[in-house]
């Protein structure tokens, strides 16, 4: 493997329904490799259709291209556990982006656009979709972090904190490049389709690797929940997204995430039973995902401030 680009994984084994065990054990293998050196990898073959990805890329470019006082009929509103609906980054943050969330089908906080009239349907099979998905590579990562049948699936049953972003990047200007700033995903496993535009970069050993686009790839990170409860063995991987000149890119990022209410800690498999110290103290999930909701929606004006799962390490 050429050392400038991540691993792809196939899982067709995992459909196959006469059982492809040596298909399987080799996708779990890859995917071992990769969550343990850099935590991001892609996929394919993974059951989400390529023509309802571009429909959604397509159908949200066209909202992002409404104006300003269409797109605002669908800010969020109060009191959901995440801003639900249509905002865009303060003109002061490093940011440079605009993004439309969604909580799962059917919850209440959601608000949606009304134009293009197919968004939000398309969203919502989207988000099936990836929640399937989403179940799936966390039994794959159960079998790869070798805990117990059904641990990480029993102890992240309740999915109404999942949620799903589309992006817009503006166009990059003559000073600043910035997309989204370097940072790590707080939740337990993100999925992001891009279009052909690129931009997103993962840091592995000090470097920058781009991720190429790929029509019909998805891209796998691990993120801080998943971190947290190994101890450090997985990587929450770090990455970022430069602008380009002269044209704007889209993308989606599904969060599966982790109910507010579950503590998150370093799991004994990984301390206690094996002589390790714990690298984070335990906290409620709530709490983390209200400070990095807040990173976001009231950037703090020196970086240093922003909010990472850093606020959680013990020193060694
Ligand atoms: O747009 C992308 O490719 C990545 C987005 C991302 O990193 C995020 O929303 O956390
Ligand atoms: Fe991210």
């Amino acid at each position: 493997m050429a050392s400038s680009s991540i691993p792809t994984v196939d899982l067709s084994p995992f459909f196959n329904e006469e059982g492809d065990e040596h298909g399987r054990r080799k996708a779990i293998e890859t995917i071992a490799r990769a969550c343990a050196e850099y935590g991001f990898f892609q996929i394919m073959n993974h059951g989400l259709p390529t023509d309802l990805m571009n429909k959604a890329l397509q159908l949200s470019k066209t909202f992002f291209q409404y104006p300003p006082e269409e797109k605002l009929k669908s800010s969020p509103g109060s009191g959901a556990p995440l801003p639900a609906g249509y905002s865009k980054h303060p003109d002061h943050s490093p940011d440079k982006n605009e993004y439309l969330v969604a909580m799962p089908p059917g919850s209440s906080f959601n608000v949606y656009p009304e134009n293009p009239p197919e968004l939000r349907s398309v969203i919502e099979e989207v988000f099936s979709h990836l929640v399937r998905i989403g179940s799936l590579l966390e039994s794959i990562i159960n079998d790869c972090l070798g805990l117990p049948p059904n641990f990480l699936k029993e102890y992240n049953h309740d999915r109404s904190w999942d949620f799903i972003a589309a992006l817009h990047y503006f166009p990059a200007t003559e000073r600043d490049t910035n997309g989204i700033t370097e940072h790590e995903d707080g939740n337990c496993i993100t999925f992001v389709f891009q279009d052909e535009v690129g931009g997103l970069e993962v840091r592995k050993d000090g470097e920058w690797i781009p991720v190429v686009p790929a029509e019909g790839k998805i891209v796998v990170n691990i993120a801080d929940v998943i971190q947290v409860l190994s101890n450090k063995k997985f990587k929450s991987a770090t990455h970022r997204v430069l602008r380009s000149k002269g044209r704007s890119r889209y993308s989606f990022a599904f969060f599966y995430n982790l109910h507010g209410h579950k503590w998150v800690e370093p799991l004994s498999q990984f301390t206690t039973e094996i002589g390790e110290s714990p690298k984070y103290r335990g906290f409620l999930y709530k709490e983390y995902q209200q400070l990095r909701v807040r990173n976001k929606t009231h950037p703090p004006s020196r970086p240093e401030d922003v909010i990472h799962i850093t606020h959680y390490a013990i020193e060694t």
